[in-house]
């Protein structure tokens, strides 16, 4: 009998504290999706692999688009979920001092590699930001510019030498992931390395942890993005941003190097010397006309302090992110690119014909210019129609910093609450942008933003405000590199098109945005 009363009452107590948890948002005057499942929330799908990141948030869009925001449960922790391109800019930009941080697990002291740019928040995001920004400014990309088209020629020569060899089918998602790898490797540590012919390549091991994450590892991004707080918790037992093996790759390798650099006195023209100056003056030196550039930077505070050094655990964080940051985003840019040209031959020979406008009468890779670059419009009219269509990040947060009031109204957004913004969903909505699942590069001809039919922040692939992506046009231009450099000389189809259907199915077990099958695709020379 008591065993009895017991469990009643042991049930009792479960059903009012699951009642409780999930009527937070009634509780405060907000709308809520309906029926979170017991544990998880509002996002079951996700933890059973049952859907992709992208697609588990375009169907919550769909469902509750018509909310401009709404509440929701990610486990118990309450999310705002927010559609509405107004509200969306309200949050990234004209109040974005209430909403400062990312819901991201940092851990200085167990997870030094945690403390990255993307992850960390408040004061020390601020000063971050604004030590590094001269670090991607369009100077140094110039100056890094004979480098990326030198990996842009090593991807060509790889194809070519492959083709007289008889090949002529590549999965391209593996051949894009090789060169970026190759490139942020390059500028970042001025390594010339062999991601390309050695298979036992370090660096490309270590890109291929992040892209074919484990269901384990999976869960645990899920997890890092979602509910760092709870990851939090569990971090006594010894749970890491990242997998053993890339933290202690990433922390020795870039020990080393700095050392060897400083034992030697050897000055490379990359983003670690500008990092090992942070360490050790605490600021990049900037030209005049970089400063100017820097300043118009939104995240300029007063309160910087400029002499202030980096350590070498926040150096080894900071390749951490930019080698992610370079290698999985550009990756999926060029291979979805490319996926959508072999559907559009028409659209891939425009291109090739502005390649050849405007190489002219360069025959070799070395003869193309910076300047020659910038002036591919339509190619890169093709990379932001891209970027609208697979965002490789496809949904930006934010947590509120600060009780924020929703305008014109008395809801209040609690400090320390999460908020998402389903960019991927916005960028494909039938109501913003016209037949949106349609490849038209045409639509960024005279619009930087696609010319969608909303107010506010609807076109995102780089997110928004002060805390928009600081390797933008890095990004953009390894992606130009790598797509000029397979169309200038092949062209390109699918190998089976039955592979594929509308769309292709997106990868369950990645929260970058990244195709399930490989993109076998066939190149023909181009004569
Ligand atoms: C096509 C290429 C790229 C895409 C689509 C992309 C996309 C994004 C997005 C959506 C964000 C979040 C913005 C927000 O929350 O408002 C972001 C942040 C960031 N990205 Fe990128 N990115 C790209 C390339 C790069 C490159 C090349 C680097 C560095 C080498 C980089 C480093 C970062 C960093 C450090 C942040 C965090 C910025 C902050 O919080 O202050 N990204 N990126």
């Amino acid at each position: 009998m008591e065993v009895l009363l017991l469990t009643c009452l042991v049930i009792l107590i479960v059903y009012l504290l699951n009642h409780y948890y999930f009527t937070y948002w009634k509780r405060h005057g907000f709308c809520q999706m309906d029926s979170p499942m017991w544990l998880l929330g509002n996002i079951s799908d996700l933890f059973f692999f049952r859907k992709s990141f992208s697609n588990c948030f375009i169907d919550l869009y769909e469902k509750y688009k018509h909310h401009k925001y709404i509440g929701c449960y990610f486990t118990y922790k309450p999310i705002l979920f927010v559609n509405d391109p107004e509200v969306v800019q309200d949050i990234l930009v004209s109040n974005f001092s209430s909403f400062t941080d990312r819901p991201r697990f940092v851990d200085e002291v167990r997870d030094p590699i945690s403390t990255h740019l993307f992850n960390i928040g408040g004061q020390k995001w601020r000063e971050l930001r604004f030590k590094l920004s001269p670090t991607f400014t369009s100077g140094k990309l110039k100056g890094m510019f004979p480098i990326m088209r030198g990996c842009g020629k090593t991807l060509r020569d790889f194809m070519l030498k492959n083709n007289s060899n008889g090949k002529n089918v590549f999965n391209f998602i593996d051949l894009f992931a090789k060169y970026t790898t190759h490139n942020i490797v390059t500028v970042i540590f001025s390594i010339d390395s062999d991601t390309f012919d050695d298979p036992d390549n370090v660096f490309r091991k270590i890109s291929a942890n992040f892209s074919e994450p484990s269901k384990r590892q999976h869960i645990m991004d899920i997890f890092s993005f979602l509910v760092p707080n709870i990851l939090h918790a569990i971090s006594i037992f010894n749970f890491r941003s990242v997998t053993a093996n890339v933290n202690d790759f990433v922390m020795n390798f870039v020990a080393k190097i700095v050392k060897h650099r400083e034992d030697t006195k050897f000055q490379g023209n990359d983003f670690l010397q500008l990092l090992i100056q942070l360490k050790n003056q605490g600021y990049i030196l900037t030209k005049k006309n970089e400063e100017v550039e820097q300043n118009g930077d939104k995240t300029r505070s007063e309160n910087i302090n400029i002499m202030k050094k980096l350590t070498m655990d926040e150096i080894a964080a900071q390749v951490h992110v930019f080698f992610v940051g370079g290698f999985e985003t550009s990756t999926a840019t060029m291979s979805f690119c490319l996926f959508e040209l072999c559907r559009r031959p028409d659209i891939q020979k425009k291109i090739q014909e502005e390649l050849d406008n405007v190489f002219g009468a360069s025959t070799n890779f070395d003869d193309v210019t910076y300047e020659m670059f910038n002036n591919l419009k339509y190619l890169e009219c093709c990379i932001n129609e891209t970027l609208r269509l697979y965002p490789p990040l496809s949904i930006l947060f934010r947590t509120c910093t600060k009780d924020y009031k929703m305008p014109d109204t008395d809801l209040i957004i609690e400090k320390g609450t999460s908020v998402y913004i389903p960019a991927i969903a916005i960028q494909r909505d039938a109501e913003i942008f016209e037949n949106p699942l349609e490849f038209t590069p045409e639509r960024f001809m005279d619009s930087p933003t696609g010319n969608g039919k909303a107010n506010g922040g609807f076109y995102l692939p780089f997110g928004d405000g002060p805390r928009h992506c600081i390797g933008e046009r890095m990004g953009k231009m390894q992606a130009k590199i790598g797509l000029a450099s397979v169309l200038w000389k092949f062209s390109v189809e699918y190998n089976n098109k039955e592979d594929f259907g509308d769309m292709p199915e997106l990868q369950k077990t990645q929260f970058f945005l990244r195709s399930a099958k490989p993109f076998n695709f066939k190149i023909t020379p181009r004569i």
